[in-house]
């Protein structure tokens, strides 16, 4: 690491982007993006509207192939076949309208092979998620909620939450942050978060990373920032204003 708190070094990486090129119908979306993700570590994916983090999270999950460059997660190629080694939230993704919270679950763990059950109900309780509720009757928040509980009830070693918290009420956002805190604490695993909730989600990083334009603006180590008398959002307006 740099004096400036830039990551520098290279450990064992969960995600590593190289020189990673996509293009949508001709536009270019994301340019020359190189980064890595340690294992273990809980980094912020940061940037402006259109910047590229859903596009870049789709990357990672195989559902969407660059056009140059290499996309690994553990040191191999990322890809569709590697789905089950990773637990995605999509920016917007809908669950089944006509189950209840409680059908989809019971649907989910028998997807799911790493599904916890015992996690599931743990996370139920402090998320407030209530199974007979059905899903098209949900509001927002609480479909939100329960996309989460879905995602964090597998033992997936790689969690990415694409703006976990769009239409999350503060008391949930507090309850959300506090699972992800919590799941954290079992080791290994290792999460990318994109979000633009910078002031309430800046305790819990380790890592950021800051994208704009499609390209990457900088990788930073949290606790150097600090030590260089710096915040994640007084790093993101240096960076972006
Ligand atoms: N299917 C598509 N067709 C055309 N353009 C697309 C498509 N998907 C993404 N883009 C463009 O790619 C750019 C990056 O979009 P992306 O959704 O990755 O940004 P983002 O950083 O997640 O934005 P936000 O913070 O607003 O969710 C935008 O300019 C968007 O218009």
């Amino acid at each position: 690491m740099n004096s400036k708190g830039m990551v520098t070094s290279k450990g064992r990486s969960a995600v590593r982007c190289e020189e990673v090129q996509v293009a949508i119908k001709r536009k270019p979306i994301l340019s020359r993006v190189s980064f890595e993700i340690p294992v273990g570590s809980l980094t912020g994916l940061l940037g402006p509207n259109g910047a590229g983090k859903s596009t870049l999270m789709r990357l990672l999950t195989g559902l969407l192939e660059p056009d140059d460059g290499v996309v690994e997660l553990f040191g191999r190629p990322a890809g569709w076949e590697r789905l089950g080694e990773l637990s995605f939230l999509p920016d917007r993704g809908q669950l089944p309208a006509h189950l209840t919270a409680g059908e989809w679950l019971n649907l989910a763990s028998g997807i799911y092979p790493d599904w916890n059950k015992g996690r599931e109900a743990e996370l139920a309780r402090e998320l407030g998620v209530y199974r007979e509720k059905k899903i098209g009757t949900m509001s927002r928040g609480e479909e939100a909620r329960l996309q989460l509980l879905t995602c964090l009830s597998r033992e997936a070693p790689l969690i990415i939450l694409d703006e976990p918290f769009a239409g999350v009420d503060m008391i949930s956002r507090e309850r959300i942050s506090s699972a992800v805190v919590s799941e954290m604490a079992d080791g290994e695993r290792t999460f990318l978060i994109a979000t633009h909730d910078i002031r309430e989600m800046e305790q819990l990083f380790d890592r950021i990373v800051l994208i704009g334009g499609g390209t990457i603006q900088g990788e930073f180590d949290v606790e150097t920032l600090r030590m260089s008398g710096r915040s994640v959002e007084s790093c993101y307006r240096e960076v972006f204003s």
